[in-house]
């Protein structure tokens, strides 16, 4: 499904990500754990296309992510740490333009994840005016709504409270039968509330 050969990050004065290589290829949820400052998000952006490797290649599929970037990142989805949205966007128009983009999303996690993270009542807000963790939320829901057969979270668990936490689990679980699931998790995730059982943990 995913696949990374030889991936290495520099930053000036740092190497970050060096020869990381690995196959997913089965679904299921995959947690990329280790302290600050270890490479996760680094990793994470790379895997997604969001980030160029220094070396090395990620292929979605047989798609190659440097050479056929738009086949490869159609099948997957990906939901960075911070909240790059435009902000004068409200969820709605977020939500709307994804479904542009994407074709569709999914009705039954957009559900889900709307009652779970109660959002009803912050469609209508800008990004600019929201709560941090209401603005995670929509970009949550708009990632895991992607019909994709990928999808990457970055510390998903950020900010989130404990009822969010608990439908953000529960959604994840279902998926995962049918989804390749990869989240980082700067410490053990179950300490916050967020006991996702991962199939496998790789430490970086
Ligand atoms: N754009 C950048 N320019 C320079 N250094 C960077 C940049 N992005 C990340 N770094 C550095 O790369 C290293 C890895 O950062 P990264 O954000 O990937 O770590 P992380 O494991 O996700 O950390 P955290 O758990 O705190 O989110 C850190 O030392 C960070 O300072």
């Amino acid at each position: 499904m995913l696949r990374a050969v030889a991936l290495t990050k520099h930053f000036p004065g740092k190497q970050v990500i060096a020869n990381f290589s690995f196959a997913w290829s089965t679904p299921g949820i995959y947690l990329i754990a280790g302290p600050n400052g270890v490479g996760k998000s680094t990793l994470l952006a790379m895997l997604a296309g969001a980030l160029a490797a220094d070396a090395g290649e990620v292929f979605v599929g047989d798609a190659d992510l440097r050479n056929s970037p738009l086949s490869a990142r159609r099948r997957l989805s990906f939901c960075p740490a911070d909240c790059p949205v435009f902000p004068f966007l409200t969820g709605q128009d977020w939500l709307g333009l994804l479904a542009s983009v994407r074709g569709h999303l999914n009705r039954q996690a957009l559900d889900q994840l709307m009652d779970g993270f109660q959002l009803h009542a912050h469609l209508h807000t800008r990004f600019d005016q929201l709560s941090l963790g209401t603005a995670r939320k929509i970009l949550l829901l708009g990632s895991a709504a992607a019909d994709t057969e990928i999808l990457i979270l970055d510390e998903p668990s950020n900010g989130l409270d404990a009822s969010s936490l608990a439908a953000l689990q529960q959604v994840l679980r279902e998926q995962a039968r049918q989804r390749l699931i990869i989240l980082s998790c700067h410490e053990p995730a179950q300490r916050r509330g967020f006991d996702i059982s991962p199939d496998r943990t790789l430490s970086l």
